[in-house]
Parts: structure tokens; C-alpha cells; sequence
């Protein structure tokens, strides 16, 4: 198992109800799957757990046999490496060029002043226009990101992620401030990813239509709780009904 997650609940404040509650959840190395749910039905909690930018509160997670509930410093950096995560607002720095918010993925998760200061070398340059050549943005490298298109800032983004060389890619609702095209073919863009690189795909998405064309298995989530785990073939409306109850 590439991921575990055992018993995994957040409360964020004491008192008020848990955005995840007791979630036990298997994932293995490759596999693409899509996280549906409600509005404040936990899905950002589930994936900002799985890379601890937030800690849970109670429960366990494995990445590779290995805990990682509780790491910190520099072990939490190099756990960090390789889960890249992309977003909804795409996270760039908008008055900088295509290539250095690419080669901002060398540091995971990023500050703006390190990369302003920071020379690259030609070999890590290489490797931002190679991961542009994938996203198929090569010809924008020296773009300033803001005069791109929504679907062409997400591109960056996943450049700047495949840079990370990540062993897993989170999704923060990241076709959710697209038009239906473009969504279709970001969503595309990362099913070629997970075809043919083999990274382990986690989104969360708005759509029900875009769960079941691109993921091999839909998670449901309804106040903290998985309500719904299987395949786009299994989900029917009563089970839908339920994930958006
Ligand atoms: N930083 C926070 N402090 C307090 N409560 C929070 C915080 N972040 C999320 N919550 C609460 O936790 C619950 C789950 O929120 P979460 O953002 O995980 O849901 P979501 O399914 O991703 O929703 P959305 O699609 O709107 O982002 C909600 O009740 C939310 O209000």
C-alpha cells in the first residue's frame, strides 16, 4: 500500500464537529482517484492531512509502510517532496515568468523570496522546460504567468509540480474555476500524467461527470465520513443521493 490512512479525524476547534471523522482509507501507487463531496464535507481536510500541511487529530498515516503522522523538520520537508499538490487558484506568483513558478517546484512548497533570489543551475532548468514540454506549454516559458489563461496557469502549475518529482499529486478542486473544456482537458492532462508516469492521482472535484470519466474509483465524503468508496461503474443515484445528502 503506497498510502494509509487509519482512524484519521480533524477537529479544528474543540467543541465544534469533526471535518474528518474516523477515516480508514487504502490507496495504492498509481491509482487515480476523485474525492466527491458536499461543500465543508471534509475534502480539503482529507488532502491537506495526507501532506500535513494541517495535523490530524487523532489517528495514524502510513506513506510506504512508514509513519508520517507526527514528522517534522527536515523528515516532513523530504515526505513533503514527494506529494506535490495543485489548487484551485492555480498558487503562482502571478508577475513571474512561466519558467521560474515552475522551477519553484524544487523547493515543494515554496516562498516567493527564496525563488526571486535564487540562481538556477542549467541542469534544473532543463528539467522545468522538459516538465513545460509536458504540460505543453513550451513555447510560454518566458510568459509573466498573469497574461495566461486559467487553463494555461493550471498547466504551470502542474509543471511546477511534476518538478517535485512527486510520488503522489493532490488536487484542491483544481478544474473548479475552469470553463467545461478547459476542465476536461486539464483533467486529461493528468490522466496521461498517471497513465504514463504512474504518479498516484487524489482530487477533489465538483462534478460527478468528471469523477466518473477520469478516476478508477470515486470517494464520497459526507460530514468527515467516506460514504461512498469504489468504482465509477458501482456509483449510482442512490449512492450520490448520499454523498450529497
Ligand atoms: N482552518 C479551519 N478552521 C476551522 N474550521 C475549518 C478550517 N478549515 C476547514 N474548516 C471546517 O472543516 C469542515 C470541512 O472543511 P473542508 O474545507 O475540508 O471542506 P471541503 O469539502 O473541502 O469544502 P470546500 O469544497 O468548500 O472547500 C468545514 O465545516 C469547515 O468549516
Amino acid at each position: 500500500m503506497q498510502l494509509k490512512l487509519e482512524n484519521l479525524s480533524k477537529q479544528y476547534n474543540k467543541g465544534e464537529a469533526y471535518a474528518l471523522d474516523k477515516v480508514n482509507l487504502d490507496i495504492k501507487e498509481g491509482e487515480f482517484i476523485s474525492v466527491l463531496g458536499l461543500s465543508g464535507s471534509g475534502k480539503s481536510t482529507l488532502i491537506r492531512c495526507i501532506n500535513r500541511l494541517i495535523d490530524p487529530t487523532d489517528g495514524n498515516i502510513y506513506f510506504e509502510e512508514k509513519e508520517i503522522t507526527k514528522l517534522k523538520g527536515e523528515d516532513l520537508r523530504l515526505y513533503r517532496r514527494k506529494i506535490a499538490m495543485i489548487f484551485q487558484q492555480y498558487n503562482l506568483i502571478p508577475r513571474m515568468d512561466v519558467i521560474t513558478n515552475v522551477l519553484a517546484g524544487r523547493f515543494g512548497y515554496f516562498s516567493a523570496n527564496k525563488i526571486i533570489f535564487k540562481k538556477f543551475k542549467s541542469n534544473e532548468i532543463m528539467e522545468a522546460e522538459a516538465a513545460l514540454e509536458k504540460v505543453g506549454l513550451i513555447n510560454f516559458t518566458n510568459r509573466q504567468v498573469k497574461t495566461l489563461s486559467g487553463g494555461q496557469q493550471q498547466r504551470v502549475g502542474i509543471a511546477r509540480a511534476l518538478l517535485q518529482q512527486p510520488k503522489m499529486l493532490l488536487g484542491d478542486e483544481p478544474v473548479s474555476s475552469l470553463d467545461p473544456v478547459t476542465a476536461e482537458e486539464v483533467m486529461k492532462l493528468l490522466w496521461d500524467i498517471n497513465k504514463n508516469q504512474g504518479i498516484t492521482m487524489v482530487m477533489n472535484l465538483h462534478t460527478v461527470e468528471l469523477a466518473r470519466a477520469y478516476s478508477k474509483r470515486i470517494i464520497g465524503i459526507n460530514k468527515g465520513k467516506i460514504v461512498f468508496d469504489g468504482s465509477p461503474k458501482d456509483l449510482y443515484e442512490i449512492d450520490i443521493k448520499e454523498i450529497y445528502r
